[in-house]
């Protein structure tokens, strides 16, 4: 079952055009990688996805509440604590998974600290565990191992892994091999958009609200 299609998709940022003509379709058990260099377009391309950003051209479809959008920022509650966080989200998505969740990624030992006392990782942690109790499908992710050591970038992956077994679907831009073997790689430098001054889009201008969570 494909779970996110984008047909001819054009993204901007900025007021232009960054990628043009992206094609790609997601299935239920896969996972895709966007890769290219810094300023390519990963983060803007997520951003669209996520409904943060209109798109300039072409189509995205996806099923109704279907995805989980994990931005750089961890967007915590920061004077609540690491389960009253993920309480908080397990009622908004209306799912009982915060126990797995904090077990899945490595929480128990913090569960009653305030979210603003974590370590960078400690935070990237709970901002992942968040993902687990949305009960989405399709997983949105931009750089998710920001912060993470070894141990904790094992942890996530097992969560993809997871995920994936259990129907999901995700796409992520991550500099680091996950050592997903199921994972495909988009490569985005084709995509790059032209210049106006050789003929590219321009789009409108987009403010630079970046949600951390939806
Ligand atoms: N708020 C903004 N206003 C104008 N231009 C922007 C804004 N944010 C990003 N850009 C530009 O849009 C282009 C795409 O940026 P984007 O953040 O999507 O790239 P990226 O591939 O995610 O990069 P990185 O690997 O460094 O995170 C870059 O040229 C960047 O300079």
């Amino acid at each position: 079952m494909t779970l996110l299609s984008v047909e001819t998709l054009t993204v901007s940022r900025g007021g232009l055009a960054v990628l043009e003509g992206l094609g790609f379709s997601l299935k239920a058990g896969r996972a895709l990688v966007l890769r290219g260099p810094n300023g390519i377009g990963k983060t803007t391309l997520l951003r669209t996805l996520a409904g943060l950003q209109p798109p300039l051209a072409g189509k995205i479809s996806m099923p109704p509440e279907a995805m989980a959008y994990g931005a750089h920022a961890d967007g915590l509650k920061a004077t609540l604590s690491v389960r009253e966080n993920l309480a908080f989200w397990a009622a908004i998505y209306e799912t009982d998974t915060v126990e797995a969740a904090l077990d899945q990624m490595n929480l128990r030992a913090l569960e009653h600290r305030a979210a603003m006392s974590l370590s960078a990782g400690q935070k990237r942690r709970l901002g992942l565990a968040r993902l687990l109790v949305t009960g989405r499908p399709v997983w949105v992710l931009d750089e998710p191992t920001v912060s993470l050591d070894a141990a904790s970038v094992a942890l996530f992956a097992a969560a993809v892994r997871a995920h994936l077994a259990s129907g999901g679907a995700a796409l992520m831009a991550t500099h680091i091999d996950l050592g997903l073997e199921e994972a495909e790689i988009l490569d985005l430098a084709p995509f790059k958009a032209r210049p106006p001054e050789e003929g590219g889009h321009r789009g409108a201008f987009d403010h630079d609200f970046d949600g951390a969570f939806l």
